[in-house]
C-alpha cells in the first residue's frame, strides 16, 4: 500500500472536523477547507473550531484554509463533508482542481433535488476521471471527536481507495469497514435522517419501549421496501450504514435530526426546530425528496407519508398515529412474506 501524505477535508463543520481530526491524529497533514476566513484564523491561531467544537484540542497537523485550490492540489485522498444542498455548486466550482486519480470521498447523507441523485452521482458526474467513495456508519460527529469507540464503512468500487481510507482512519478509537455496495450504503445513510425525525417526534410524545422498537423495525423495513424500488440491494442495510446509523440516529439526541423531530413533538414549528439547531438536518430535504419519489413510483411509506404530513401539512400527530396503528396488518420480512397490497400496515 503507497503512503499517503497529502489529505484535505472539505467543509468546516461538525464532521469536516471530525474527520480532519482523527487524520491528523493518526499523524497526516490535513488541509482543512471552509469558506469562513474569520473561522480559518481562529483554528490556526487555536486549534480548535470554537463555532462546532468548543474546547476540543485539534493539534498542529491540521491547516485551515479557505483557498480550494491549493487544499485540493496535491491531495492524494479528499475528504467532502458539506451540506447536500450546496455538494453539487462547491465541487462544480473547484472541479478544475482535482486530477484524474485523485481519491475523493463524501461524507455527506443527503439527496440532490434535481434528479434524486446521491452525491456519489454528484461527484462522478463533476470530477470524470477521479476515484470516488461514500464514508458512512452509525458517526455522531460529538462521540468521534471524544473518542468513544466507532465504527464506519468505505464504501466504493475502487480497492486502492478502500484500503486508504481504512489506513488513514482506522486507530484505537475508530475502526472502518469496507464495502462494494456504494449506493445501498449511501442510501443508507440519506434516509435514517427520515426515521431519526420521526422518532424524535415520538420521544417527546412519551413513546414506550415496544414503540421504540416497533418504529425503528418498520424503519428499517420502510426503507429496504424503498431500496428494492430503486434496485438497490437492501442486504447492505443490515450493515453499519444501514441499521447502525438508523439505531444510533433513532435513539441519540446527538443527532440533529432526532432533535428536529422531538422539538416538533413538544410543539415547536419546522421551521422554529431547525433554527434552535442551527447545524443542518438534511432529513427535512430529504423527506420531501423521498416522498415524491415514493409517490411517484407508487413505494409504500406510511411513515414517511406520516411524517410528510405532520411537517407540511399541518396534520396532527395523534391523528396520523391513529391512523398508523388502524392501518391493515401486514407482512413482517417482506422478503419472506410478500406482503399484501390490497391493505395498509405500518
Ligand atoms: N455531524 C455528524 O454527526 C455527521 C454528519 N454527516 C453528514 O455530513 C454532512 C455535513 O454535515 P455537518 O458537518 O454535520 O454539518 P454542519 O451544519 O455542522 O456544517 C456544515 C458545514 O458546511 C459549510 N457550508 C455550508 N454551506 C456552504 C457553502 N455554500 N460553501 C462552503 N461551505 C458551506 C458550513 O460553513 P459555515 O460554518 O461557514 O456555515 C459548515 O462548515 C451532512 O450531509 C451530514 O449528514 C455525516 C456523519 C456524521
Ligand atoms: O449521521 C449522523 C450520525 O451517523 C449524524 O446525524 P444527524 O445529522 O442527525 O446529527
Amino acid at each position: 500500500m503507497e503512503a499517503i501524505h497529502q489529505i484535505a477535508v472539505l467543509g468546516g463543520g461538525s464532521f469536516g472536523t471530525a474527520i480532519a481530526k482523527v487524520l491528523a491524529e493518526n499523524g497526516y497533514r490535513v488541509r482543512f477547507w471552509m469558506r469562513d476566513p474569520e473561522q480559518a484564523e481562529l483554528i490556526r491561531n487555536q486549534h480548535e473550531n470554537p463555532r462546532y467544537f468548543p474546547g476540543v484540542e485539534l493539534g498542529t497537523l491540521i491547516e485551515p484554509t479557505t483557498d480550494i485550490e491549493a487544499a485540493i492540489s496535491g491531495a492524494e485522498l479528499v475528504f467532502v463533508a458539506l451540506p447536500s444542498k450546496v455538494f453539487r455548486n462547491v465541487i462544480h466550482d473547484c472541479a478544475h482542481c482535482f486530477d484524474a486519480g485523485q481519491m475523493v470521498v463524501s461524507t455527506t447523507k443527503g439527496i440532490e433535488r434535481i434528479g434524486f441523485r446521491l452525491m456519489s452521482q454528484v461527484l462522478e458526474e463533476e470530477l470524470p476521471g477521479v476515484r470516488v467513495g461514500v464514508l458512512s456508519g452509525p458517526n455522531l460527529a460529538g462521540e468521534l471527536v471524544a473518542h468513544e469507540l466507532t465504527a464506519s464503512v468505505i464504501a466504493s468500487e475502487d480497492r486502492k481507495l478502500r484500503e486508504s481510507v481504512q489506513q488513514v482512519l482506522g486507530n484505537d478509537y475508530f475502526r472502518v469497514y469496507a464495502n462494494l455496495d456504494v449506493y445501498g450504503v449511501e442510501l443508507g445513510g440519506a434516509l435514517k435522517n427520515i426515521y431519526a425525525m420521526v422518532s424524535g417526534l415520538a420521544a417527546a410524545r412519551g413513546m414506550g419501549e415496544n414503540t421504540k422498537s416497533m418504529l425503528i423495525t418498520r424503519s428499517l423495513a420502510e426503507m429496504s421496501r424503498f431500496a428494492v424500488s430503486m434496485g438497490a440491494n437492501p442486504m447492505t442495510f443490515l450493515g453499519l450504514s444501514g441499521v447502525g446509523d438508523l439505531i444510533v440516529t433513532c435513539t441519540s439526541s446527538m443527532s440533529r435530526n432526532y432533535r428536529v423531530g422531538y422539538a416538533m413533538g413538544k410543539g415547536a414549528t419546522l421551521d422554529e426546530a431547525v433554527t434552535e439547531i442551527g447545524q443542518v438536518a438534511e432529513g427535512v430535504r430529504t423527506l420531501e425528496l423521498v416522498h415524491e419519489k415514493a409517490l411517484e413510483m407508487g413505494v409504500y411509506m406510511p411513515l414517511v407519508r406520516g411524517l410528510y404530513e405532520v411537517l407540511y401539512n399541518g396534520a396532527s400527530i395523534d391523528d396520523v398515529v391513529s391512523a398508523l396503528m388502524k392501518a391493515a396488518q401486514n407482512s413482517d420480512v417482506e422478503f419472506i412474506l410478500p406482503r399484501q397490497t390490497d391493505g395498509a400496515a405500518i
